[in-house]
């Protein structure tokens, strides 16, 4: 008797900067490992060497906001064609730092870009390229962080020099964090809320419990 082969798992983690995903989701993919899953572990926007390349040029060139948008939405076929579909039909468990969502709550919500024009970016970046024709990936999972834009730039202070997203005003991760909420109430079978204002302790163990409720892992420790 041959065992099937585990069904490939997309989870995402969003959150505004410094919401604190980082450690977490290193964490969330050592648990998957010691579950005995392959895990892919990779970001947006980045992920391949192309990918990376666009990276650089939005977090440190100045551009419109369509430009902007593009951008974002280039780097990310070349990753799901790359990367993520064909990891997810390995079988593997595929967690990225961001997705298609940080686009709306950034580029939507933050910049002020069309929401209904990143939808249609959406569907066409995400459809086809290993997928159905009919399907539009998305992932099976989103882990959001949810933390006071005011708490994240307190804590951001200290850690590092700022890119071209990190040295924006307060007032506009008040606004991505409203278009994460927009998002999240748009799809609320997708998404789990974390709330990130708690020690590291206390925001994995809602990170585990989020997991162990789909019945995708059972316990675990940071
Ligand atoms: N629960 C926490 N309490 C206090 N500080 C934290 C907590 N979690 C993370 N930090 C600190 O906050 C800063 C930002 O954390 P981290 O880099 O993990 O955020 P992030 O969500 O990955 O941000 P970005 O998306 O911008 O990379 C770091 O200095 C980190 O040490
Ligand atoms: C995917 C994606 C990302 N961004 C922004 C959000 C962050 O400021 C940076 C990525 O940096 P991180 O520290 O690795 O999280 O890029 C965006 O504006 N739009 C997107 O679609």
């Amino acid at each position: 008797m041959t065992l099937a082969a585990p069904s490939g798992l997309f989870i995402t983690f969003e959150g505004i900067d410094g919401a604190g995903k980082s450690s977490h989701i290193d964490a969330l993919a050592q648990a998957f490992r010691q579950a005995g899953r392959t895990v892919t572990l990779t970001r947006e926007p980045g992920g391949t060497p192309l990918a990376e390349k666009l990276r650089q040029l939005l977090l440190h060139d100045a551009m419109d906001p369509l430009t902007e948008a593009l951008v974002v939405f280039a780097a990310r076929r070349d990753h799901l064609v790359q990367v993520i579909e064909p990891a997810l039909a390995r079988g593997e468990v595929v967690i990225s730092d961001r997705f298609t969502d940080a686009t709306f709550a950034y580029q939507g919500a933050g910049r002020g870009f069309d929401w209904q024009k990143l939808q249609v970016l959406e569907r066409m970046a995400q459809t086809g390229g290993g997928l159905d024709a009919s399907l539009m990936r998305e992932p099976d999972l989103t882990i959001w962080f949810d933390l006071p834009a005011a708490v994240a730039a307190e804590r951001l202070a200290a850690a590092r020099v700022p890119d071209r997203f990190e040295a924006q005003p307060q007032a506009f991760f008040a606004a991505v964090a409203d278009g994460y909420a927009r998002r999240c109430a748009q799809a609320p079978g997708r998404f789990a809320r974390i709330d990130a204002h708690h020690s590291r302790e206390a925001v994995w163990q809602q990170v585990i419990a989020v997991l162990q409720a789909r019945g995708w892992l059972a316990g675990g420790a940071v």
